[in-house]
């Protein structure tokens, strides 16, 4: 049996060979489909996938939200956990310094932020060299990945981390995309348009639904922007992840002053030095913005609020999610509550359980059995 990688292989070389145009566009359709789901079937543990399968490390979760260092060997991803946590990772010049996932707990604004050092990856991470597959798979878990660069290292390296994170299905920076699709037992396939894609066709939908075995949905594109890969991403929504992505250049002490510049104006990115200690807070700062958590402070009958110690919830969360994080049957009991801060229409506004908080808003619940 040829395996899995092989085949892989043999697709990307077809598609490379392949000239891009009008005639071929449905062939290249097609074979981009078929990829996609030897991509997943590489990742799924059993028969085929050899070694490579499995599951990534074993670090629990905790604290509010979970933040991995992604990046090539030696770019100074421990250096960064050593410096803004208490946990201590091994740091030295050699390439695969670390060889597992070390958690660090990273303190802000009252939240627990969960830090992960990772193995440094290589080219060809998804296909399973080096601790690449795993490596993968813990950043799937987390909440924002920190793709750590070595400023003084070629452009070409953020290229091809974000086409290994891609090939196991990891989209950065981006939206689902905005397409609808429903399987059923019966009735055809049906495709519609809210504004027609000028780059994704009836035919080329068809014909990849085909070659999926789905001879029964219904489709919606509602994105005129919407490409093949965007419907792929669809159909294979269970081995998609889309996660925010904060880039960093580290080691800016070794670059001139112009090219400093230069990286700092890219968008989503931050530029530090853990050498000469520039910019770490900068990082930090923009990684708690990026996880967007918000910061809720209760308050007590009689007392001030609990300034020292916030509750955190994920953004859009309600008065129930803070109900939930303070115990598990206050809503039960939940009568009303009072809100002072940005969510507030007036101070203090008194709210139900589905009304949304927002970052530093200070809220009073009134529970109670009611007679
Ligand atoms: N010039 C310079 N060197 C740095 C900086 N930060 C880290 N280094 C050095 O870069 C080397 C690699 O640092 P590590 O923290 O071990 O890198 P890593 O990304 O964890 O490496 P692996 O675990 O092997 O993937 C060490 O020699 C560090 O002293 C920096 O800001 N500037
Ligand atoms: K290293
Ligand atoms: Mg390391």
């Amino acid at each position: 049996m040829v395996n899995i990688t092989e085949k892989i292989k043999e697709i990307e070389a077809e598609m490379a060979r392949t000239q891009k145009n009008k005639a071929t566009e449905y062939h290249l359709g097609l074979l981009k489909g078929k990829l996609a789901r030897l991509r997943a079937q590489l990742l799924e543990p059993g028969p085929g996938a050899g070694s490579a399968g499995g599951p990534g490390f074993d670090v629990q979760k905790s604290g509010d939200a979970r933040i991995a260092l992604v990046g090539f060997p030696s770019v100074g991803k421990s250096t960064f956990l050593s410096k803004v946590t208490k946990t201590k990772s091994e740091v030295a010049a050699y390439s695969f310094t670390t060889l597992t996932a070390i958690p660090g707990v990273l303190e802000y604004g009252g939240a627990e932020i969960q830090l992960l050092d990772l193995p440094g990856i290589i080219e060809g991470a998804s296909e399973g060299k080096g601790r690449g597959r795993q490596v993968i798979s813990a950043a799937k878990t987390s909440d924002l990945i920190l793709m750590v660069l070595d400023a003084t290292k070629k452009a070409e390296q953020r290229t091809l981390l974000e086409a290994e994170l891609e090939a196991v299905g990891i989209r950065l920076n981006r939206e689902p995309p905005n397409i609808y699709l429903k399987v059923k037992k019966a009735g055809g396939v049906k495709i519609n348009f809210a504004q027609p894609p000028r780059s994704l066709d009836e035919k080329m939908i068809a014909s990849i639904l085909r070659d999926y075995k789905l001879l029964n949905c219904e489709v919606l594109v509602r994105d005129e922007n919407a490409t093949v890969d965007d419907f792929i991403d669809v159909i294979m929504k269970d081995h998609r992840k889309y996660i925010k992505c904060l880039y960093v250049y580290n080691k800016i002490d070794a670059v001139s002053l112009d090219f400093l510049d230069q990286l700092a104006r890219e968008p989503q990115t931050v530029v530090m030095s853990c050498e000469l200690d520039l910019g770490i807070p900068d990082v930090v700062e923009r990684c708690w913005k990026e996880l967007n958590l918000v910061r809720i402070y209760t308050k007590r009958k009689g007392t001030d609020p609990t300034f020292h110690e916030a509750l955190i919830v994920r953004s859009n969360s309600t008065i129930e999610d803070v109900c939930d994080r303070i115990h598990r049957t206050l809503k039960e009991t939940f009568k009303y509550a009072l809100v002072w801060g940005a969510s507030a229409r007036h101070i203090p506004q008194r709210v139900g359980l589905s009304h949304m908080v927002a970052d530093e808003d200070v809220v009073y619940i009134v529970s109670g059995y009611k007679a």
